[in-house]
């Protein structure tokens, strides 16, 4: 028997070892038996009332695929070129920070697991482990950086060349969080004052960060986490202000939360290298429109000068063809690998990886698409 797709071989290869479940709503059901009430809600939850949260879901539903008959879908590509390279497929893991809430080996195992899965690692700033040793374990696969861009401009600075130093290929800028949003659930568990001290491993090995601290973090642990807590967001950026990070790197630069398309058309002016439509998976601005609904719009916005990415409600591969069918050049997951990292560590966040591939490619197959280029609007109706 020929397999098309060596994705599928390797799923149906590990079928008798599953160490997570397969169905995205029992994944986060079994990460919720498994972790305490705080780590579990600071990653499932979203911001106020989780309107934002439902309507990235409920905007995938409002799009139909219409697949297409008799078009020999036997060889299947599903690679795309971003800034030089080729990516296997049109995946990446967002950037999400204090992964060892949920696992000790944190952002490590999901580093190794993505670059195993042929998938790039984009490693947040609020990390638990340095980029340098996320760098590390993500070997020769892809990373990128995504910055939190902070108070003190010396420190952003410092992080976008350490990631340049350590093989970083991108920085992903975060404009939508500034500072933390209403989170109830995080609110009601009083779990943010523990959560700071989990995700400044990037800045207790940042050399500015810490010349501004009196005595060594290791002596002295609780003024790092107050000096962190004044200085991780910077919520007096304006556009201009862009200029200043390029000035520090000759990486490519994208802006991630553009939800509007003529925030995409200021950032295709101030000179950015691609765009990120988010809503932050609905934990920023509750009430904000569902990222796949302002993603055409954006992608109008700034036709094909630049790449247009996005995120926030991706869980299977019939969202993703949507998503790509919508002019997206490649789509982020966040919660589906977090919940496979609680459940089994590096190789529950390589088994979400490659199920949710191995569910685009076949969705790809059945919609009579053999290439990620063959994806437009005309597969899609709007219901
Ligand atoms: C627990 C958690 C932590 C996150 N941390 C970051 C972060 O440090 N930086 C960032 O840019 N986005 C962060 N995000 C947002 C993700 O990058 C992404 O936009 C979002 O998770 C996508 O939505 P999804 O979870 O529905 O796939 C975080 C998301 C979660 C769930
Ligand atoms: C340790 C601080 C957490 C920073 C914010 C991380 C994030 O982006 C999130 O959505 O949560």
């Amino acid at each position: 028997m020929k397999y098309g797709n060596i994705v599928q071989l390797k799923v149906y290869q590990n079928i008798e070892k599953n160490v997570v479940p397969v169905t995205y709503e029992d994944l986060e059901k079994k990460a919720k038996h498994k972790l305490e009430s705080g780590p579990y809600h600071y990653v499932a939850a979203s911001a106020g009332a989780e309107e934002t949260a439902r309507a990235n879901r409920d905007a995938f539903y409002k799009w139909k695929i219409v697949p297409r008959m008799f078009c020999d879908t036997d060889e299947r590509d599903l690679s795309v070129e971003l800034y030089g390279k080729t990516l296997p497929f049109p995946v990446l893991c967002a950037p999400v920070g204090v992964q060892s809430i949920v696992h000790t080996d944190g952002e490590l195992a999901s580093a190794r697991a993505a670059a195993a899965t042929g998938v790039p690692f984009i490693s947040s700033t609020a990390s638990t482990h340095s980029l340098e040793k996320v760098a590390e374990a993500a070997g020769e696969g892809i990373k990128w950086f995504q910055l939190y861009w902070s108070k003190d401009r010396e420190i952003a600075s410092s992080m976008v060349k350490r990631a340049e130093k350590a093989g970083y290929g991108a920085i992903v800028i975060t404009l939508d969080t500034p500072m933390m949003a209403w989170r109830e659930k995080d609110i009601e568990n009083a779990y943010l004052p523990f959560l700071f001290g989990q995700g400044i491993g990037n800045y207790l090995e940042d050399p500015v960060f810490c010349s501004r601290l009196e005595c060594p973090p290791s002596e002295d642990m609780q003024s790092a986490i107050m000096l962190w807590s004044q200085v991780f967001g910077n919520p007096t950026l304006t556009w201009k202000d862009l200029e200043y990070i390029r000035m520090q790197t000759s990486l490519p630069i994208l802006l991630k939360g553009i939800l509007h398309p003529e925030d995409a058309k200021l950032a295709l002016a101030h000179g950015a290298d691609g765009i990120i439509v988010s809503n932050h998976g609905g934990r920023q601005v509750d009430g904000a429109i569902a990222a796949l609904d302002a993603l055409p719009e954006i992608c109008e916005a700034v036709g094909d000068e630049i790449p247009v990415l996005m995120d926030s409600g991706i869980r299977r591969g019939a969202d993703i063809v949507k998503a790509l069918s919508l002019g997206a050049k490649a789509v982020l997951i966040g919660r589906p690998y977090i919940y496979g990292l609680a459940l089994a560590g590096e190789e529950g966040v390589q088994q979400v990886l490659r199920n949710i591939l191995a569910d685009l490619d076949l969705t790809m197959a059945l919609s009579g698409k053999k290439s990620i280029k063959e994806l437009d609007r005309s597969l899609l109706k709007k219901m």
